[in-house]
């Protein structure tokens, strides 16, 4: 699959292929609003159809760091001067008009423009926050992409539309990125042993000391009798096999069952844990 030609990571170039194209916006605010939406999904290439003020200072406050996409946008007279050595445009409309057009979702309009981008310039446009784009207008595109908001309140403001769409590209880049491996910033960190975790998983024999050494804390605090048991370390052990414990955790939690014995006047370091090891042996909170 066609890999767009958004920037790598870390890099300050942009991907010109797409271009974002305002039509008519009336409030400047806003074509800032949308050069900041660009920048952060790493696209940098705005046209502004006869925007009524710009540039100007409201442009540039809602800009924020992204200026540089404004300082570089290009203004024009016309649609179709935005779109005339394009390969593809697709226009975005919140609402259907009289006569259907291809409609697409975002993702699959990513999809579509990213292809696309390959061959030559590829245009999103998008309308006037009054009334959108002109019939006229979506009939110079060839597809339009509606993003599938509320129907009884479906018109999102227009830097969030551009921002969505930025989005969806962004996505299919990452998803792309590295031969179709994807960045790892797509693949959730949500425990141990997933990369860029800090620490290493505990082992099963790890885990097997902690719950021993948990359970003689407990009988130690007079919480827990072994003679009658009821379910409790059965719950304890589901409750921390759900966390997944890493090593530094495991040290963290030993050294707090060995402080509450030693407060309970037992003497952890001159028993032998379940595990064999003597549990206070290097299991200070000062260790981990
Ligand atoms: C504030 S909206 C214009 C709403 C206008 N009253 C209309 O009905 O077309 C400004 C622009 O944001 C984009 N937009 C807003 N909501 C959208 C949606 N749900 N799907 C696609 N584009 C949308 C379109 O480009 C639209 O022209």
């Amino acid at each position: 699959m066609h890999n767009p030609a958004l920037p790598l990571e870390g890099t300050d170039t942009y991907n010109d292929r797409i271009r974002i194209v305002l039509v008519e916006t009336s409030h400047s605010g806003n074509i800032g609003a949308v050069a900041r939406a660009m920048k952060n999904m790493g696209l940098g290439n705005l046209w502004l159809v006869n925007p009524k003020s710009f540039p100007d200072e409201a442009s540039y406050a809602r800009a924020a760091g992204a200026s540089d996409v404004l300082d570089r946008a290009q203004v024009v007279g016309s649609l179709e001067e935005a779109i005339d050595d394009c390969v593809l445009v697709m226009g975005t409309s919140a609402r259907g008009r009289k006569v259907p057009w291809p409609v697409m979702p975002p993702p699959e309009a990513a999809e579509t423009a990213s292809q696309a981008s390959a061959g030559g310039s590829v245009a999103l446009v998008f309308g006037r926050e009054s009334n959108g784009l002109s019939n006229d207008e979506l009939q110079h595109c060839h597809h339009h992409i509606h993003i599938p908001s509320n129907p009884e309140y479906s018109s999102l403001n227009l830097a969030m539309a551009v921002q969505v769409m930025c989005y969806e590209l962004r996505m299919l880049y990452l998803r792309n990125l590295e031969g179709g491996e994807g960045s790892p910033y797509l693949k959730p960190m949500s425990a141990p042993g997933d990369a860029g975790w800090d620490v290493s998983p505990a082992s099963v024999r790890d885990v097997e000391g902690f719950f021993g050494h948990l359970e003689q804390m407990l009988v130690d605090v007079e919480f827990h009798r072994r003679e009658n048991p009821r379910q409790l370390m059965t719950r304890l052990r589901r409750l921390f096999q759900r966390a997944r414990l890493d090593q530094m955790e495991v040290n963290i939690l030993r050294g707090i069952l060995t402080a509450a014995q030693k407060a309970a006047g037992k003497a952890p370091n001159q028993r032998q844990s379940t595990d064999g090891e003597s549990s206070a042996t290097g299991q200070e909170e000062g260790h981990v």
